[in-house]
């Protein structure tokens, strides 16, 4: 049976491909199969007439998981918004059964699965009578969750948010990822002490500005894929 974990983030553009891109390198120089999913990309450029899915693409060419990008994303959209609002001006509605059977399809090819999602963990994917939220995907896939945060000021609260928000939906979260960490920063080294002092959850790792490797203690990194 395949294994997988879904990766969120505090937000949009806090580092989620980036840092999944170096955990998925990493588990395969681990020696698993790892491969990568993201259901819902909005944002994504045209190139000669075809939409590019971009976090794929960049998890393939980091992590060196030789997929065709475009089969590893449900649905892409062209227009940089919120997957709700992208969908409903390209007139393509989310299906939570086309996530569902994609990544069922998707991960039987893998050892391990990375999952990344759009935005942060209240993303809507539709808001009608089948209203979906990021959050109901992750349920239905039935993954725990690594938290991507940036280190730096503004953290505590968008990081304690989603914390709570998860708890509050029986989400579990793993560990936290601080993204752009700068070592010496010394508001760096506070947030940090303190989101896992308020939240019980541990920093699993603190991924630098433009890393090109990722320090996750291996006896962490095994826990995370044994355990699930
Ligand atoms: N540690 C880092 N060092 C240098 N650049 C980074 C780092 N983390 C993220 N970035 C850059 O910041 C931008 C946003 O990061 P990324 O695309 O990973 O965000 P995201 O959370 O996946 O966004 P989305 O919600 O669109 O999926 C990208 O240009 C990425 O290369
Ligand atoms: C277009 C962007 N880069 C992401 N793909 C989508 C971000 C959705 C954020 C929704 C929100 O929280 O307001
Ligand atoms: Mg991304």
């Amino acid at each position: 049976m395949s294994k997988g974990i879904f990766v969120t983030g505090t937000g949009t553009d806090v580092g989620k491909t980036f840092v999944t891109a170096l955990i998925t390198r990493k588990l395969w120089k681990h020696g698993l199969n790892a491969g990568y999913y993201k259901p819902v990309l909005s944002g994504a450029q045209r190139k000669n007439g075809k939409l590019i899915p971009g976090d794929a693409d960049y998890v393939c060419k980091i992590s060196g998981l030789e997929k065709d990008p475009n089969s590893l994303v449900s649905y892409i959209y062209e227009t940089a918004v919120s997957p709700h609002l992208a969908s409903k001006i390209e007139q393509k509605p989310i299906e939570m059964q086309k996530i569902i059977s994609d990544f069922e399809k998707i991960k039987e090819g893998f050892d391990y699965i990375t999952v990344e999602g759009s935005g942060g963990i209240v993303c809507p994917l539709r808001i009608d009578d089948q209203t979906i939220m990021l959050s109901d995907v992750i349920k239905a896939l039935s993954l725990d969750v690594i938290l991507v945060a940036p280190a730096a000021l503004g953290t505590i609260n968008s990081t304690v948010l989603t914390v709570e928000y998860a708890k509050q939906n029986e989400i579990s979260i793993k560990g936290i990822i601080f993204n752009c960490y700068e070592r010496d920063n010394f508001l760096h080294k506070d947030n940090k002490r303190q989101i896992a002092y308020i939240t019980g959850i541990p920093i699993i790792a603190c991924v630098d500005s433009n890393a090109n490797d990722m320090e996750i203690d291996a006896e962490i990194l095994e826990k995370l894929y044994r355990e699930i």
